[in-house]
C-alpha cells in the first residue's frame, strides 16, 4: 500500500513529534464530527496550542500533502494518521498481573480504538485462574509457554507487583514477547532488540505538582 510507511521512515520520526501526532488525530476527528471537510495547520494550532509550524513539521513525516489555502482533506488526513501511527493494525498483547490496574487495562475497551487488543491475561491467584474479563480469559502464569504457541502475540503489558517485574519480563522475552509495556516501577532490564515502554501515571503526578506549586507561588 502507498500509504504505508516503510520501517526505516517509522524509525527516523522524533518521539516528541509521535507523542503529538496522536493529539492532532483526535483534534481532527473531532472536527469531522462537527463537519469540517479541511483543515489547516493553524485551526489545528489554535485548538490545541501547539505552533502551527511545528504541526507542519509533524505533518511533513506522515504522508500526505497539504493544499495552500484550504489546508489537508480531514477524511484523508484521519485515515494516513491512523495508519502512520499504527492504530488501524490490531497489535495483540498478552498482560501479567490482573490486579487493580491490570483489572482496569482489561476492562477499557479504549486500548481497541488505539490498536492494542489484549488477547488473554495471566495470573497465579486461583480466583481469578479460568475465569473472563470483558470477554478476555485469564489463565495461569505457568500456561504462557502453551499459549504463545496459540497466540500470535508480540507484545506483554506488566502489570505484576514489582519484585517480580523482571523475573516476568525474562519469562515473557525466553517465551518471545518483543515489546513491553511496563506500567511497574521498576527499571527492567532487556536484550538491545526488546522494545520497552515505561508508563507511570504517578511520574505524571509528579509533575502537575510541581507546576501548581509553580504557579500558585
Ligand atoms: N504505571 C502506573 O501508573 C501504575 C499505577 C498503579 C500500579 N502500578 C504498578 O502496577 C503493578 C500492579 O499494581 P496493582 O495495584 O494492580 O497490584 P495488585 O496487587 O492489585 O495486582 C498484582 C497482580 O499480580 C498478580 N501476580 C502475582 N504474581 C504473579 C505472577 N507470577 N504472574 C502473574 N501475575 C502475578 C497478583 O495475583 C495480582 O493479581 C505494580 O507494580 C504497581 O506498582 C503502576
Amino acid at each position: 500500500m502507498s500509504n504505508q510507511p516503510q520501517k526505516k521512515d517509522i524509525a527516523k520520526v522524533p518521539e516528541p513529534t509521535l507523542r503529538r501526532l496522536p493529539w492532532y488525530l483526535s483534534n481532527v476527528k473531532l472536527l469531522k464530527q462537527k463537519g469540517e471537510q479541511y483543515v489547516s495547520s493553524t485551526q489545528i494550532s489554535k485548538e490545541i496550542n501547539v505552533d502551527a509550524s511545528q504541526i507542519a513539521k509533524d505533518l511533513s513525516y506522515v504522508n500526505i500533502s497539504g493544499r495552500t489555502r484550504v489546508g489537508y482533506e480531514v477524511d484523508a488526513l484521519i485515515e494516513v494518521l491512523e495508519d502512520f501511527l499504527g492504530f488501524t493494525d490490531m497489535h495483540k498483547a498478552f498482560l501479567f498481573g490482573v490486579g487493580s490496574l491490570g483489572g482496569a487495562l482489561l476492562r477499557d475497551s479504549g486500548l481497541k480504538h488505539f490498536g492494542l487488543e489484549i488477547v488473554a491475561a495471566f495470573d497465579v491467584n486461583p480466583n481469578l485462574i479460568g475465569t473472563h474479563i470483558n470477554g478476555i480469559p485469564i489463565f495461569h502464569s505457568s500456561e504462557f509457554v502453551n499459549k504463545m504457541k496459540e497466540y500470535d502475540v508480540h507484545i506483554g503489558v506488566l502489570t505484576v507487583p514489582i519484585e517480580i517485574a523482571q523475573q516476568i519480563t525474562d519469562t515473557m522475552i525466553a517465551g518471545g514477547i518483543k515489546a513491553v509495556w511496563n506500567f511497574t516501577p521498576f527499571r527492567i532490564r532487556v536484550p538491545e532488540n526488546i522494545v520497552v515502554q515505561n508508563t507511570s501515571l504517578y511520574a505524571h503526578l509528579a509533575v502537575m505538582f510541581n507546576r501548581l506549586n509553580f504557579n500558585e507561588h
